[in-house]
């Protein structure tokens, strides 16, 4: 690595930044194709696993023990409002401390309207103290760079520094990973305003992995993120043509474009491979190498 930064000619390109310890998303569902796209996932890369409805808590167990078996760090979602007691989430975390040697999750208040048990938020999480007993060193929390449908921008504001302000207190690390966009330009003026507002965690850029636009279309309506014809336009593809495979290269290069590490501070990308793991890793690897041979 060294010797390649000797020999370089050209500056570090922003995108090698960004693309350099990517972090990657699964649902309990995709452990099956894992062993597959592992070939093409750089060891030690961070991967989550959501917390969907439809999935058990055995099922996310054993996903985030195979992440870990395969040579890579789990990051498992705690959903707090999907929690139905203290005792489910103690059960939950024991087996992923046991099972996946957990030190890393990501906490999320989760999309029910209501909480279904003793947990109203991330926070509520946070604040139990359960996460460290079970070994948890560093907590992920979310970012919504063009807000969120049913919270305002005061609130979220003011959710994620009282989140952060109490994992500091608690003596844990915090980073925040942002619901996905296609568009650069919120993204870098979100950045800017939470830099200026004093919060320096570092910040994972959620994008999608390559899929067909359909498929785009839809995850986005169902997690609440605009895709209006215009902002898909600038993320290089055609709404109309819904079958055809976007990839986020723009996006990405948009966003290396106008990033100033003194400005918007530690950034790095998580995929989002709703077309599928392996093309994702696929992408990913493709792109890191691309990117890297400009510069040589
Ligand atoms: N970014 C991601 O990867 C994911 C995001 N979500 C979204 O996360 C949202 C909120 O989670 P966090 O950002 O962790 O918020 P949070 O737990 O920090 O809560 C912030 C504030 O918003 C309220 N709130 C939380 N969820 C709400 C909801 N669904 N509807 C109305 N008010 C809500 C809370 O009571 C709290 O006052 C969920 O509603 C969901 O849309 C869900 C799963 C994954
Ligand atoms: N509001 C919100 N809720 C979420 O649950 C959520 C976000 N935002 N933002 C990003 C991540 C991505 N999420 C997801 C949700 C579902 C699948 C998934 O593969 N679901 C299906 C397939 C459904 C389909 O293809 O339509 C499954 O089988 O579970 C993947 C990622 C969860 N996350």
């Amino acid at each position: 690595m060294m010797l390649m930064q000797a020999i370089r000619k050209g500056p570090r390109p922003r995108t090698l930044d960004l693309i350099e310890d990517y972090s990657l998303e699964i649902t309990a569902k995709d452990v099956d194709n894992l062993a597959q796209a592992a070939l093409k996932i750089p060891a030690g890369t961070r991967i989550s696993v959501t917390f969907l409805p439809n999935e058990d808590l055995q099922a996310r167990i054993e996903a985030a023990a195979t992440v870990r078996r395969l040579g890579f760090v789990p990051v498992p979602h705690i959903s707090a409002r999907r929690l139905r007691s203290q005792h489910e989430l103690e059960g939950f975390l024991e087996a992923l401390a046991r099972e996946a040697r957990i030190d890393d999750a990501f906490v999320v208040a989760g999309d029910p309207p209501r909480p279904e048990g003793p947990y109203e938020d991330a926070l509520a999480v946070i604040r139990s103290g359960l996460l460290e007993k079970y070994g948890i060193r560093h907590i992920g929390i979310s970012g919504y760079p063009e807000g969120h449908p049913d919270i305002g921008p005061d609130k979220l504001m003011q959710a994620m520094r009282d989140k952060l302000a109490r994992i500091e207190a608690q003596g844990l690390e915090a980073s925040i990973t942002t619901q996905f966009g296609f568009d650069a330009a919120p993204i870098l003026s979100w950045l800017e305003r939470i830099r200026a507002a004093g919060i320096h965690e570092p910040v994972r850029i959620g994008v999608p992995g390559p899929c067909n636009v359909g498929t785009l279309l839809r995850f986005a309506a169902r997690c609440g993120v605009g895709a209006s014809a215009s902002v898909m336009a600038k993320y290089g593809v055609s709404i109309t043509r819904v079958l055809s495979t976007a990839g986020p290269d723009p996006l990405v290069t948009a966003l290396a474009a106008g990033l100033d590490p003194a400005v918007h501070g530690s950034v790095s990308l998580h995929l989002y491979p709703f077309g599928g793991l392996l093309k994702s890793a696929e992408w990913a690897e493709g792109f890191m190498s691309a990117q890297a041979a400009a510069t040589r």
